[in-house]
């Protein structure tokens, strides 16, 4: 008889939380004993009920070995317990190897609330997963199960807003030996943005990122970034307007760029059809959607005395927020990106070669915003001079040309032809991976302090739903065909049947979807 794909799903769900089929399944049995084979009950919320079950058979059997009575051996009161190291990380922001140091466990440790990396290793006779097999932890620690609660509770996300699915969990569960640790940090971000983000390593043993977490651009040296008042026109800005502009009879002035109606409905998403005509535009460029500059400044860092003709580039839609000189107040509608992430991310190190990556740990609508890509602004000619310079060992982020409106200019100048690089100061979104074609998510420049295009913030939305613990990616769009482009390509191995990366085309028998 096949499996009841319920109980797959539970077990499917435990075991990536660290629970073996053998504890699970006297608590499971129980369970549905207890409530009538109601799956319903056992499903909801993400298993809760079966996981306060579990912890509470664990806090049982820890205040009978108090008492010092004989544990009782049935499978049920048997348990798993990981052995906790913490490693404290002073500075978080810089995130070095050095700063990697295990230290034993406190007591009064409190593991949720602080921002604190931690470092936890199963104990050598602990093993999780599917090929667990039925043993007793070493330690018995109650403060250890609460910590182990927290980190489930961390994959868990148990919020009431928060309704993910864990038998949607694509990941492998986890399984580690006597050597092998969980990376963990709290808050990558250090209390820098509103939520919290954190970074696991389920995998073996992979270094900590090196970078400084940064919440807003910042320049590195060159770049002219001009924000003064003076420039935003009164016809440009809703300096009458007052609390939130999208619940306005008429949109006002800022709307303007967007052809008279806001970018965003009222609960703080992309409109429909602006995402699509965005996907469009990004997907399906017709040759009406480039303009080409006359001496173009990315050509001429690459090679002065001889730049070679301009590629062209893609005219995209914006959009442009309510600013400092608006009337309106900070929670105003037309303000989104401008107030910072809000959904649950957290950095995880992926299974396959990209290295680390981003997951949203809630599930998240159509047209919702992620996060900027927060970075240097440098100069184009500073970039190129940064990556000539810079080791192959670097696993450098993929910088971003801004290059919205180089066409219409008849000459840029160089301290105004710019881009990001988040390679060593950078947010959350220098994690986030590339994927062909059909990534989750979608760029979109968004003008927030200046009225020029040559400095704007690059917004990340989703451009579909997207489930909990799912990756998310965007394009970065790589042209992987192109040799001559002074950042090397990677590899691609983004898993799509639209993979561009030739090298993985073979075999699949699909063509790659080509931008151009
Ligand atoms: C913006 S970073 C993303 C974070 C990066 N994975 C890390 O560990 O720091 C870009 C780099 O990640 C790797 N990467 C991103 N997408 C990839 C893909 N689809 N296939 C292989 N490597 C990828 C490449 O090394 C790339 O230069």
């Amino acid at each position: 008889m096949a499996p009841n794909p319920r109980v797959t799903n539970a077990y499917n769900a435990m075991r990536t939380l660290g629970i073996s089929d053998d504890e699970l399944r006297p608590i499971l049995k129980r369970l549905l004993k207890e409530y009538g084979n109601n799956w319903d009950i056992i499903e909801e919320d993400n298993y809760e009920i079966l996981l306060d079950a579990y912890f509470q058979s664990l806090e049982h059997k820890q205040e009978e070995e108090d008492k010092g009575k004989a544990p009782i051996s049935n499978h049920e009161e048997e348990r798993v317990i990981p052995k906790l190291n913490s490693v404290n990380g002073d500075d978080m922001v810089s995130l070095t190897d050095n700063q990697v140091q295990v230290l034993s466990i406190q007591d009064n440790e409190i593991f949720p609330n602080t921002s604190e990396m931690k470092m936890i290793k199963p104990s050598p006779s602990l093993h999780l997963g599917p090929v667990s097999s039925h043993l007793k932890g070493p330690c018995h620690d109650l403060n250890v199960n609460r910590r182990f609660k927290s980190i489930s509770a961390l994959y868990q996300n148990k919020t009431s807003s928060n309704r993910a699915n864990l038998s949607n969990m694509t990941q492998p569960a986890i399984c580690h030996d006597e050597n092998n640790y969980v990376q963990f940090l709290n808050d990558i971000t250090k209390g820098s943005e509103k939520v919290e983000i954190s970074l696991i390593d389920e995998t073996r043993s992979e270094k900590l990122p090196k970078f400084n977490y940064i919440p807003n651009n910042i320049i590195y040296q060159n770049a002219n970034v001009n924000i003064s008042l003076a420039r935003i026109a009164e016809e440009d800005c809703c300096w009458d307007c007052s609390g939130n502009c999208l619940s306005l009879e008429f949109p006002c002035a800022c709307a303007k760029e967007t052809g008279g109606e806001f970018a965003y409905t009222p609960q703080g998403l992309l409109k429909k059809e602006f995402l699509r005509l965005c996907m469009f535009m990004a997907t399906k460029p017709q040759e009406n959607h480039f303009v080409y500059c006359q001496e173009c400044p990315l050509e001429r860092s690459r090679n002065e005395y001889m730049a070679e003709e301009c590629k062209g580039h893609l005219v995209r839609k914006f959009i442009k927020e309510c600013w400092r000189k608006c009337g309106c107040d900070m929670q105003c509608g037309n303000r989104v990106v401008q107030r910072g992430i809000s959904c649950k991310l957290q950095v995880f190190f992926t299974w396959e070669g990209k290295g680390w990556g981003v997951r949203t740990l809630e599930d998240l609508p159509k047209g919702c915003f992620v996060c900027e890509y927060v970075g240097e602004i440098l100069t184009n000619t500073e970039l190129y001079e940064r990556v000539l310079q810079s080791s192959n060992k670097d696993r450098h982020t993929y910088p971003v040309t801004l290059d919205a409106d180089w066409g219409s200019e008849k000459v840029l100048n160089d301290e105004e032809a710019l881009c990001l690089d988040a390679t060593y100061n950078g947010n959350i979104a220098r994690f986030i991976n590339h994927r062909c074609s059909d990534a989750n998510l979608i760029d979109i420049p968004v003008e927030v302090e200046v009225p020029d295009r040559h400095y704007y913030h690059i917004a990340l939305f989703t451009n579909r739903k997207v489930k909990a613990y799912e990756e998310l990616t965007w394009d970065y769009g790589i042209d992987f065909d192109d040799h001559e482009h002074p950042i090397k390509a990677f590899q691609c191995c983004c898993g799509s049947n639209l993979c561009r990366d030739k090298k993985n085309r073979s075999g699949t028998g699909l063509k790659a979807n080509d931008k151009s």
